[in-house]
């Protein structure tokens, strides 16, 4: 990473959160401390993102110059100064000390690759990767292709951002500022306009966006939205009535306002009037609080499959659950005693008033760990795919020990019974720092034909290792609890 400023700190925080480990040069002595604000900022963030079991996190280290930052690197990510002949300066330094063909992806936000790479002696290798700030949340990457950039370089970067949650948008044509930049660029000239004329405060305007358009934004962009807004008749009625008001004097988008002092005083006072009483990273923190409950929301929509952003984020939870399943299989487990197939860390959003964690996370990570057991006894999605599944029908929880947020924790799993079409689990929960037993889940599950809805006999070989375990685990003493119904006496 070559930059530490507020993009390089975003990329860093993002590529840690994915097991990347990391090497950051930067000039300035007080990048470390504004590099660890936002790293901290972005586990708050990670721990409220998602529930899917994260990838172990990579380590940062700051580099003491150009080369010995990428010296072994497999991606360099460049995030310095938006002036070319710096750009072009440190991409000679970095050509002088990493391998030919490791990918230089630039996050300018707006110059060309076609100028970046004008001096380099190999070319093929640098894109843009421009990013938007909170680079740790928000999933758009404008993937950008100079005259000389290789087809190869461009797919390696756009395989690894997917990888990490992002949403690799390939831009067809290079031009200035690209896509995404046109807007904001667009809008923000207006928006100077409205305020150097008296016509609205920086404060009235962001609410002309946060309570209106800018929620549709979040969720269909500019011309679905649009169509739905033309009625039955779409987008050919929306053009027909609202075409003919492009001529109209609605917008001063090819004027740009003189930038003096007077214009700078007058935007930065009303900024600071609107949100001076908070410091810039209370408000971080309250946009990405914001941006994980919009992200969050949009997972669930469209029937589970989520949207827009909601769908990038159900497909990296997806890959989170594979990777941590590939782990679990991968590791050798002793089929004598309980299994440790599931392991996470209690999020800051799973605590309720009393600080601890909330009764209903008990049941999702208890759901997590029989998940984690049907992947170890072979059910995978190729295997639900052909319409056979194991639904669970009967669950009882013990509520034993409060555990906070931030903390380790894990699932031992006994199999008490296994047949043809059921499945008797136990699990403890359990601290993973003190070993404590926090909770316990058992667990009756049916096998099912899912297009059937009725019973039925499991595959041949995941019924094979159900009872392989089951008969393994019947040695066992039998799991303090298991058995027991609600008020029971001891
Ligand atoms: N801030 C934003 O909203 C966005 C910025 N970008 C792009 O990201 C790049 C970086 O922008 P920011 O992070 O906002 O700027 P910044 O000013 O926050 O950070 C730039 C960092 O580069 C360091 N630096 C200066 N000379 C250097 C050198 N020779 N080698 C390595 N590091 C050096 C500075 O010390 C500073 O920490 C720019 O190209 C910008 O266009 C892209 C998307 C959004
Ligand atoms: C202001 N900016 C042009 C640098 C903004 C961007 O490039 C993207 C963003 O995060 O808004």
């Amino acid at each position: 990473m070559i930059g530490g400023g507020v993009i390089g700190a975003g990329w860093v925080a993002r590529y840690i959160h994915n097991g990347i480990d990391v090497a950051i040069f930067d000039p300035d002595p007080e990048a470390p401390r504004k590099v660890g604000e936002v790293v901290a900022g972005a586990d708050r963030a990670y721990a409220r993102l998602t529930n899917a079991p994260q990838t172990a996190k990579g380590s940062y280290r700051f580099a003491s110059s150009v080369a010995d930052a990428v010296k072994d690197a497999e991606l360099i990510t460049e995030a310095a100064p938006e002036q070319t002949a710096l750009k072009r300066k440190i991409y000679a330094e970095i050509e002088a000390a990493a391998g030919a063909d490791v990918p230089i992806a630039s996050s300018t936000s707006g110059i060309k690759p076609t100028d970046l790479q004008a001096e380099m002696k190999h070319p093929g290798r640098l894109l843009v990767a421009h990013p938007f700030n909170p680079v740790y949340l928000l999933p758009l990457v404008e993937i950008v292709g100079g005259e000389k950039s290789s087809e190869a370089a461009m797919t390696r970067a756009e395989e690894i951002f997917s990888e990490i949650g992002m949403k690799p948008l390939r831009i067809r044509k290079e031009i200035d500022a690209f896509v995404a930049d046109r807007f904001l660029e667009a809008v923000w000239r207006e928006a100077l306009w409205l305020v150097k004329d008296g016509v609205a405060t920086t404060e009235e305007i962001d609410d002309a966006i946060r309570f209106g358009f800018g929620l549709r934004w979040a969720q269909m962009g500019l011309f679905e939205t649009y169509r739905v807004a033309g009625g039955e008749a779409g987008m050919r009625h929306f053009m027909a009535q609202f075409g003919p008001t492009l001529s109209w004097p609605w917008t001063k988008l090819m004027d740009v306002p003189e930038f003096n002092n007077e214009l700078v005083d007058l935007i930065a006072g009303q900024s600071d009037a609107q949100s001076g009483h908070r410091s810039i990273r209370e408000l971080e923190r309250i946009r990405d609080e914001n941006l994980v409950a919009i992200m969050q929301a949009l997972k669930g929509q469209n029937d589970g499959k989520g949207w827009g952003a909601g769908e990038t984020l159900r497909q990296y939870e997806d890959r989170l659950y594979a990777r941590a399943h590939a782990r679990a299989a991968a590791a050798e487990h002793d089929i004598t005693k309980p299994l440790r197939l599931h392991e996470t860390t209690v999020s800051p959003a799973w605590t309720d008033y009393n600080g601890h964690m909330t009764e209903f996370r008990y049941l999702q990570v208890l759901g997590d760990a029989t998940d984690a057991l049907l992947r170890f006894v072979g059910m995978d999605e190729a295997y639900n795919a052909s319409g056979r599944s194991f639904y669970t029908v009967e669950t009882h929880i013990r509520h034993l020990r409060e555990v906070r947020a931030g903390k380790p924790i894990h699932a031992l799993t006994t199999v008490l019974m296994a047949d043809e079409k059921k499945l008797h689990l136990f699990h403890e929960i359990r601290h993973g720092e003190t070993d404590e037993v926090l909770a316990t889940g058992e667990h009756l599950l049916l096998h099912v034909d899912t297009k059937e809805g009725r019973a039925c006999p499991a595959g041949e070989e995941i019924q094979a290792k159900a009872k392989q375990i089951a008969a393994a685990h019947e040695a066992l003493p039998r799991p303090e609890g298991a058995g027991r119904s609600v008020g029971q006496k001891k």
